[in-house]
């Protein structure tokens, strides 16, 4: 049966191979050039749980597949703001069109509105698209283990770790655990939604913090709504987090957001 994750990944195919039609590896590296040298990703996270408080990864993000719009007045730079000045450690960017309206526009737009690293958010599927996401000046990628077999997977860290990026390598089972732990990467994120069902658990976090190796990045992804959620999980030693839909629906997001890390 085809679930909603073979759908992203059936357009992103067709999508990245227009794209590289219309764009040369040699123009990508230029424009890679013009772009400030990636931000530490990770390290922003491990300085915040170093010093006792949280890292939190802060989403801009206007519409998924499940929830349809998420916010009408959405405004990239002025998200990023706001983030940043309430404490957020990383941004994380919506770049696909198709399912999120997303643009690189918006992450564009964003990272130069703040000093935060910026993960793009989006579907890797091929180690051409590290390099795209360089070129907007994207600062970490995402890579999904259930959209990728275990070589594409490494093709694609190969790729991102040597243009300098951080890579947040996404599972949703202990067997997709095991796969991420084979790949460099020793950034970790548990997303608490399954990407083929779109069914939340928070458990799937807890569940798997007991499997990561202590010299992982562990962060806990989807489905987060405020600090009572993050104050159960540093409980477990879960210091770090991504959340997007409940920081976007709030009027303020500054305050929203100093109210989940200040
Ligand atoms: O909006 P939430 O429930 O706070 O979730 C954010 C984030 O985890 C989610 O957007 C996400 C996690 N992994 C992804 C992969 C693709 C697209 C989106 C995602």
């Amino acid at each position: 049966m085809s679930t909603i994750l073979d759908k992203i990944i059936a357009t992103k195919h067709d999508e990245v191979a227009a794209r590289r039609r219309a764009t040369s590896v040699a123009d990508l590296h230029g424009l890679a050039l013009t772009r400030t040298p990636p931000r530490g990703f990770r390290a922003a996270l491990d300085a915040r749980a170093a010093a006792g408080g949280y890292g939190l990864i802060a989403e801009i993000k206007k519409a998924s597949p499940s929830k349809g719009l998420i916010r009408a007045d959405f405004d990239p730079p002025a998200h990023a703001r706001a983030y940043q000045a309430g404490g957020a450690a990383c941004l994380s960017v919506l770049t696909d069109l198709e399912y999120f309206q997303g643009h690189e526009k918006y992450l564009i737009a964003a990272r130069a509105a703040c000093d935060l690293p910026v993960i793009r958010k989006d579907f890797m599927v091929d180690p051409w698209q590290a390099l795209e996401s360089r070129a907007i000046g994207a600062d970490a990628i995402l890579i999904i283990v259930a959209a990728l077999e275990d070589a594409q997977m490494a093709e694609i860290e190969d790729a991102a770790l040597g243009l300098g990026m951080d890579v947040l390598v996404e599972v949703h089972d202990a067997a997709e655990l095991e796969r991420a732990l084979r790949l460099r990467s020793r950034l970790i994120g548990v997303n608490n939604r399954n990407l083929k069902t779109f069914e939340v658990d928070v458990q799937k976090t807890y569940e798997l913090v007991a499997h990561a190796p202590a010299d992982c990045t562990f962060v806990a992804e989807s489905g987060l709504n405020g600090r009572a959620d993050l104050d159960a999980m540093a409980a477990h030693g879960i210091r770090c987090f991504l959340i997007g839909e409940s920081l976007m629906r709030q009027d303020d997001v500054e305050a929203a957001t100093r109210a989940l890390v200040g």
